[in-house]
C-alpha cells in the first residue's frame, strides 16, 4: 500500500521563513520511515501564506485521495481548512503552537498550548524582571488572543500591560513602535510578531530601544531559525520557550540534529517548530506501521494515551483530548544564535486547550488580586485545592521563595508554618494562606469571599466565571468588546453589565440588532441621515443610534449578519470615530464604546473570507468573551430559576416558591437550546399555572419538551443538532405562526427564521404556522 502525505507548508510569503523548516522537519521523518519500508509519499502543497490557498489545495489533494496532511502554520490557517477535513474525513497534524480553545475530531495538535508555553514564559518574566509589559504583535488571531491572555495573566499579578501595538503580515518598520517602547520602559517586551516581521523588529529594538535599559523581549515564536534570521549582534538576552530547542543537551539530541542536518545538506538551526512538525509526523507514520490504516479515527485511535520518549523528555498524547502532555524549558539567547536554558520545568505539563486564559479553577475576587498589596500587611498565597499557587501577593513574594505556578504538596505547607505563622482558609476551590514572620502576632484577617459578582449576571460555571473575569476588565478599559454565545445566553445582559460597571454608566446604553432590520434601513439607523437622502426619509432627518449613543455604549447584536458593505463603513467609524449621517458629507465626532456580539462562529466567516471582514473582526474582538450555552452549566440552571422565582413572587405579591424535585429533574435534564431566555420564559409559564392551582410547581407545570426530553445518548455532536431541529419541529407544529413558535422557544423571531434558512427546519406544510 503506497500512502500520501499532504505536507501543507508556506514555501513562499511572509511566514515562508519559519514554515520551510517545519516542511523539511516532515520530509526528514517521511525519509526516516522510507528507509525502513518506503511506502509513503510526501506530497507538498506551497500555501504562500494564504489560508484560503491552503484549503484549495487540502480540497485538491483531499479529491485526490489524500487522507492525512501535517501543515499549517497560522491559526488562520488551521480554521480554513477544517471544514475540507471533515467533508473528506481526513486528518491533520498540527505542529505549531497556538493559543487552544479548540479539539478539533480530524486534528492531533503537537504544539505547544498558552497554559504550556505561556503561562511558564510570563511566570519567568514576572519574577525576574518585572510587571509592566509591552505587547507587539502581527495583526491576526493568535496574537491578540494571546496577549488577551497576558493581559488577563499579568492583571491578576498586579501587573499590566503597558500596550498593545499590532503591525500587518510582512510589516518591516518599527521606528514608531520602538520610539513608543523607549518612552514607556517597559520591564519587558512579549512580542507574537511572525516571519518577516521577527528581525527587522530585533535589530532595530537592539539600536534603538535597549541601550537605555536593558529591556528583554520574550516571545514564544523566535527561535533558533527567527535567530539566525536576526544575526549577531541583535539576538542575544532574549527568552522563549518551547519542549525543544536545540541546545538541549544529550546524545539522544546530539543524533537527531546530526542526521537531520546530513538530510538537510547543511548545518541550518533547528528549532521547536521544526522538531514538533518531525514528531508530528512520526507518530502518524508510526501509528501506520501498526494500524495500516488510513483512517483518522483508526489512528488517533492508535495514538492516543500513548507516552512516548522524545529528546526532549517523555510526552504523551492526552487521552480526552488531542495534545500532548510535554516538559518545557525556558531558554535565554546567545550570540551564536542558540539558547542557554534557564528553566526546566523537570516534569510534563498537562494540556488544558480550555483554560487559556488564567490557570484559576474559578473566578478569585478583584480586591484580592488588585488590592491586596496595598490595603494589607499580610502575606496572602491563593492555592488551588491541590496546591497549584496561583497568587501570591507582594508580601508573600517577599518572604518566600515560592512563585505562583509552583505547586506545593500538602506536607510542604505544614513545613512552611516551621518558618511562618500560617493560617490557612479552605474556601473551595482554594486555599488561602496567610503568612507572618514568626515573631509577630497574627490578627485576625477576614478573607473576601471568593465568590464573584458582575452586576446581574451570576454563575457557578468555572469557565464562565473565568469569562467574566474578562468581562471586568472589559469594564475597566475603553476597548471594544466581543461577545461570543448562542441565542439566549445573555449576551446583552452581560454587554449592559460591562455598561453599568464601565466609567461610561452615566451615558446611555443602546442596543441595534443587525439581523432584525431590514437590510436598507441598517445604515440609517446606525449613522442617522438628513432631510431627503433617501425616498421617505423622514423630514427634517433624524440622528442614528451612534451619535444617540454619544458618551455612552453601543451594543450591536448579531453582528455576524451585518452586510459587507456596511462592515467596511462600521470600519472606518471606529478607525476615525467619526460619522456621517447619509445623505451628509460633514463627519460628526463620537465617542462611544462597541460592544458586539453574535452566535456565529465569525472566525469560520473570517477564515471563509467572505462574510466577515478580518479587519473588523480584530477591531472589535479586542476583548473578546464567550458564555457557553446553558447545558453546559447545569450548576447555573437551578440557581437562575431561583432567582427568576424569587422576582416573580415579588412581582404578583405571592405565588410558589417551591418547585418539586420531580420538576427540578425535568428542567436540570433538558438541553436548553433557547438558554437563559427560555429559562426563564419555562419559569415564568410554570409559575402562572402552578399559582393558579395553589400548588408548588410540578411537572405538569412545564412544556412537554421538557417533561418528555430524554437525556442524549452521547457526546455526539450531532445529536444535540437534532434535538433542537426535533423542538423547532414542535414548535412550528403546534403554533399557529412563527411568532408564536419564537415565543414558545424563548427565541427571537429572527433567530427562529434564521436556524430556519441554515436548514434546521424546513417550514411545515402546515398553512397555519405561518407569517401573522
Ligand atoms: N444572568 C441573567 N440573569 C437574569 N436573566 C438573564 C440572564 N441572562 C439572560 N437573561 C434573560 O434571558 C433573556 C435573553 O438574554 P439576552 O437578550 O441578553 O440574550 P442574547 O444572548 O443577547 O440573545 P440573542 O442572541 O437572541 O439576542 C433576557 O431577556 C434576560 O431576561
Amino acid at each position: 500500500m503506497r500512502i500520501q502525505i499532504g505536507l501543507l507548508f508556506s514555501l513562499t510569503g511572509t511566514t515562508s521563513l519559519t514554515e520551510k523548516g517545519q516542511c523539511d522537519a516532515a520530509r526528514f521523518a517521511i525519509e526516516e520511515y522510507n528507509r525502513a519500508s518506503c511506502q509513503v509519499e510526501a506530497v507538498i502543497a506551497d500555501i504562500g501564506s494564504d489560508p484560503r490557498k491552503g484549503a484549495q489545495a487540502a480540497e485538491k489533494l483531499a479529491r485526490q485521495g489524500v487522507r492525512i496532511f501535517v501543515g499549517c502554520y497560522t491559526s488562520t490557517c488551521r480554521q480554513a481548512i477544517l471544514p475540507v477535513l471533515e467533508a473528506y474525513h481526513c486528518l491533520l497534524v498540527y505542529p505549531t503552537l497556538y493559543e487552544g480553545k479548540e479539539c478539533h475530531p480530524n486534528v492531533i495538535y503537537t504544539g505547544e498550548l498558552p497554559n504550556q508555553q505561556i503561562h511558564t514564559l510570563l511566570d519567568y518574566m514576572t519574577s525576574h524582571y518585572g510587571k509592566r509589559v509591552y505587547c507587539i504583535g502581527t495583526d491576526y488571531y493568535y496574537p491578540r488572543e494571546t496577549h488577551r491572555q497576558v493581559h488577563s495573566f499579568l492583571t491578576q499579578r498586579n501587573g499590566m500591560v503597558v500596550k498593545e501595538h499590532y503591525v500587518p503580515f510582512g510589516h518591516q518598520h518599527f521606528h514608531d513602535v520602538l520610539s513608543d517602547i523607549a518612552e514607556e520602559q517597559p520591564d519587558a517586551v512579549f512580542s507574537t510578531l511572525v516571519g518577516k516581521s521577527i528581525a527587522p523588529f530585533y535589530r532595530d529594538f537592539h539600536r534603538m530601544a535597549a541601550p537605555r535599559k536593558k529591556i528583554p523581549i520574550f516571545s514564544p515564536i523566535t527561535k533558533e531559525t527567527e535567530l539566525a534570521a536576526i544575526g549577531t549582534p541583535y539576538r542575544a538576552g532574549h527568552y522563549s520557550s518551547a519542549s525543544y530547542f536545540q541546545s538541549l543537551p544529550g546524545e539522544d539530541n546530539k543524533a537527531f540534529i546530526a542526521t537531520f542536518q546530513r538530510f538537510l545538506g547543511e548545518k541550518r538551526p533547528i528549532s521547536s517548530v521544526m522538531y514538533n512538525t518531525y514528531l508530528g509526523t512520526k507518530l502518524i507514520l508510526e501509528s501506520l506501521l501498526d494500524t495500516k490504516s488510513i483512517s483518522h479515527r483508526d489512528i488517533v485511535k492508535q495514538i492516543k494515551g500513548r507516552t512516548f520518549p522524545t529528546v526532549c523528555g517523555p510526552m504523551a498524547l492526552d487521552t480526552s483530548d488531542r495534545h500532548l502532555s510535554r516538559p518545557v524549558k525556558i531558554g535565554k539567547s546567545l550570540p551564536n544564535g542558540q539558547f542557554e536554558i534557564v528553566w526546566d520545568s523537570k516534569r510534563s505539563i498537562s494540556p488544558a486547550p480550555f483554560l487559556t486564559d488564567t490557570k484559576l479553577p474559578g473566578a478569585l475576587p478583584e480586591t484580592v488580586l488588585n488590592g491586596w498589596s496595598r490595603i494589607s500587611d499580610e502575606a496572602l498565597i491563593v492555592a488551588t485545592m491541590d496546591g497549584l499557587i496561583v497568587y501570591m501577593s507582594e508580601q508573600a513574594s517577599a518572604l518566600t521563595q515560592l512563585s505562583p505556578g509552583q505547586t506545593v504538596a500538602k506536607n510542604n505547607w505544614a513545613d512552611l508554618s516551621s518558618r511562618y505563622e500560617v493560617t490557612c482558609s479552605e474556601q473551595a476551590p482554594y486555599l488561602f494562606y496567610l503568612l507572618k514572620a514568626k515573631a509577630r502576632a497574627t490578627p485576625t484577617v477576614q478573607l473576601a469571599s471568593p465568590a464573584a459578582s458582575f452586576g446581574r449576571v451570576r454563575t457557578s460555571h468555572p469557565g464562565y466565571q473565568a469569562e467574566l473575569n474578562v468581562a471586568r476588565l472589559a469594564a475597566e478599559s475603553q476597548a471594544n468588546v466581543l461577545i461570543l454565545g448562542e441565542t439566549g445566553t445573555g449576551k446583552e445582559v452581560l454587554a449592559e453589565a460591562i455598561h453599568r460597571e464601565s466609567e461610561r454608566r452615566h451615558g446611555p446604553f443602546l442596543a441595534i440588532n443587525a439581523a432584525s432590520l431590514p437590510r436598507d434601513l441598517i445604515a440609517s439607523e446606525l449613522f442617522g441621515f438628513v432631510d431627503g437622502a433617501f425616498t421617505g426619509a423622514k423630514k427634517g432627518g433624524a440622528i442614528g443610534k451612534f451619535e444617540a449613543a454619544n458618551n455612552g455604549t453601543i451594543f450591536l447584536d448579531e453582528i455576524g449578519d451585518m452586510p459587507l458593505d456596511l462592515q467596511a463603513v462600521l470600519l472606518r467609524v471606529i478607525e476615525s470615530r467619526k460619522i456621517v449621517r447619509l445623505g451628509d458629507t460633514k463627519e460628526r465626532a463620537i465617542n462611544v464604546r462597541i460592544i458586539a456580539a453574535t452566535n456565529r462562529n465569525l472566525l469560520q466567516a473570517v477564515a471563509n473570507g467572505d462574510t466577515f471582514r478580518a479587519d473588523l473582526f480584530y477591531r472589535l474582538n479586542v476583548l473578546s468573551i464567550t458564555i457557553p450555552p446553558l447545558r453546559e452549566r447545569s450548576e447555573d440552571i437551578r440557581q437562575l430559576a431561583q432567582q427568576f422565582l424569587h422576582d416573580l413572587c415579588a412581582l404578583y405579591g405571592n405565588g410558589p416558591h417551591l418547585i418539586e424535585k420531580a420538576a427540578w429533574n425535568a428542567l436540570l435534564d433538558y438541553q436548553w437550546p433557547g438558554n437563559v431566555r427560555e429559562l426563564r420564559n419555562v419559569v415564568e409559564r410554570a409559575f402562572l399555572l402552578a399559582k393558579r392551582a395553589g400548588e408548588p410547581i410540578r411537572p405538569e407545570h412545564l412544556p412537554s419538551q421538557i417533561r418528555e426530553d430524554v437525556p442524549l445518548p452521547s457526546a455526539s455532536p450531532f445529536s444535540l443538532k437534532k434535538l433542537e431541529q426535533k423542538v423547532i419541529e414542535e414548535a412550528l407544529q403546534k403554533s399557529p405562526n412563527v411568532e408564536a413558535a419564537a415565543q414558545m422557544l424563548g427565541i427571537a423571531r429572527s433567530t427562529l427564521y434564521r436556524k430556519i434558512k441554515e436548514g434546521t427546519k424546513k417550514l411545515p406544510e402546515n398553512p397555519a404556522a405561518k407569517e401573522p
